[in-house]
């Protein structure tokens, strides 16, 4: 096999061209992710929906199943990655939400909401190894976890408001819980994407890396911090610390769902993604 799998050891991360015999593909059968383990028990998920991870409800399930398959299978820590070294995650599948069934919008939203509360709840440690831009559900992947790692010169943020439509509730608490009321205030008014430097200024990403290897060594850095820690008292303190709004999901998941749906079905919703839309495709015309 000629893809690249990136191997975790104890001494740091290996881009290996090869698979290793050491690495292990998990269960399941997913089109659109590739789920490898270490022999630590670490997994890297790495979202591979060419040609910008945009999360369909397709690869959203996925990621509920891989999540419940870490669980059950007492995973020691997560990297969430993309194949793409362009981009990381863009958000929500534009194609999903526009023009779509009410149900079609539901049902998308409401796989979101199940990602949130598995993968913000998991047991184990998880961290984002952020290789490209990570715009609106793409930034939202990323807070999820406990630690962001990001390459230099890419964007990321909630640029919602610029598609013409607010971040749920959920959704803006995360980002208030990362980088404080006021720099969230001003950041989602106005749907700004940080660049990877004043993300890590604002505290949206914990550190930097100059490339894809240096953002997994990073990772895994920050996986082996816990070593040493005994995994119940970690857990606690993760769930105490994220008990709050994990219980505001689960109970809300419905009437968020239903607020989501409505929202975007507004027709002045639908003309300002029609327009966002127009303009993306513009900017690439131009850049040819
Ligand atoms: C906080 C609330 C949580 C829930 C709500 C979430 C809402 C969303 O997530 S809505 C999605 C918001 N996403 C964006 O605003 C990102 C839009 N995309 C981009 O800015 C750029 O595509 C990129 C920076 C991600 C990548 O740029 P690049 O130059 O590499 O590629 P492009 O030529 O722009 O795109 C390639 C191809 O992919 C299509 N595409 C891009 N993003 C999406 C998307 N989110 N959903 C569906 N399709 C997407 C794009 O139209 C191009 O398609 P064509 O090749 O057919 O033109």
């Amino acid at each position: 096999m000629s893809s690249y799998v990136y191997k975790t050891t104890r001494r740091g991360v290996l881009l290996a061209k090869t698979v290793s015999y050491q690495v292990r593909l998990c269960s399941g059968n997913f089109r659109h992710l590739e789920v490898l383990k270490d022999e630590n028990n670490v997994a890297i998920v790495t979202m591979k929906r060419a040609p910008v991870n945009s999360l369909n409800t397709e690869l959203l399930t996925e990621i509920s199943s891989v999540l419940t398959d870490l669980e059950e299978t007492k995973c020691s820590g997560m990297i969430l990655t993309s194949f793409s070294d362009k981009v990381f995650c863009s958000g929500l599948d534009i194609y999903e939400i526009f023009k779509s069934k009410p149900s079609a919008i539901g049902t998308s939203f409401s796989t979101l909401l199940e990602v949130f509360i598995k993968l913000y709840g998991s047991t184990f440690p998880t961290v984002a190894a952020i290789t490209g831009h990570a715009p609106a559900g793409g930034c939202v992947l990323g807070l999820f976890c406990e630690y962001r790692i990001m390459v230099q010169n890419f964007k990321i943020g909630l640029n919602e408001d610029q598609l013409g439509f607010n971040a749920p509730s959920p959704i803006v608490k995360l980002m208030i819980n990362t980088i404080g009321h006021r720099n969230a205030e001003l950041a989602l008014t106005s749907g700004r994407l940080f660049t990877t430097s004043q993300a890590l200024q604002v505290g949206l990403v914990d550190e930097i890396a100059k490339d894809r290897t240096e953002a997994f060594e990073k990772a895994d850095g920050f996986l082996r911090r816990f070593e040493m820690i005994p995994p119940l008292a970690r857990n606690f303190t993760k769930q105490s610390m994220r008990r709050a709004l994990l219980q505001d999901v689960t109970i809300n998941r419905e009437k968020y769902t239903e607020g989501f749906v409505s929202m975007i079905s507004l027709h002045e919703v639908q003309q300002s993604i029609a327009a966002y839309l127009d303009n993306l495709k513009n900017k690439k015309r131009n850049a040819h």
